[in-house]
């Protein structure tokens, strides 16, 4: 996983629904963690609407467990016209000595959208 993990953005803790038969929490759960995360980085450098079109080297790195505390970080790794790659890494803190597990990781591309849900041009730096 990368170093600079980049801005903290969500901390959450998967419930008991959040479980598959393996005692691990979903993949969709985190996917979607990811997901929510990415898209409020990219909605706030979009300065609007977003969707995301693409999800690129995502990789689950080891299971996260019931009674993980997650932690969701962002940062944009690449600008285009309308479209911004998103950093997304997922890691748990773990156990009473607060360990920290690298989790998943992946590069989200959001799109900027106008009001009729078709690309639009990023607003300048
Ligand atoms: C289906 C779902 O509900 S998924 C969940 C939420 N996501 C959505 O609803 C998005 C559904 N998709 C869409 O609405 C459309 O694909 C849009 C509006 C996002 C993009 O429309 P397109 O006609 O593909 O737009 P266009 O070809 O102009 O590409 C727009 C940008 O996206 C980038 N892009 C398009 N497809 C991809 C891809 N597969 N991977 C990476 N970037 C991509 C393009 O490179 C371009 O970026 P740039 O302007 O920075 O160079």
């Amino acid at each position: 996983m990368t170093e600079k993990r980049g801005e903290l953005v969500l901390r959450v803790v998967p419930g008991i629904t959040e479980i598959n038969s393996n005692g691990h929490i979903f993949g969709g759960w985190i996917l979607s963690q990811m997901d929510i995360a990415g898209g409020i980085v990219a909605g706030r450098l979009a300065e609007g609407a977003v969707a995301t079109v693409a999800i690129d080297g995502m990789k689950f790195i080891s299971p996260m467990l019931l009674g993980d505390i997650v932690t969701v970080y962002a940062h944009e790794e690449r600008r285009g016209r309308t479209s911004l790659g998103i950093r997304v890494d997922v890691v748990a803190t773990r156990g009473t000595d607060q360990r920290q597990i690298d989790l998943t990781s992946g590069i989200f591309t959001f799109v900027a959208l106008d009001d009729q849900h078709r690309p639009r041009v990023l607003p300048a730096r």
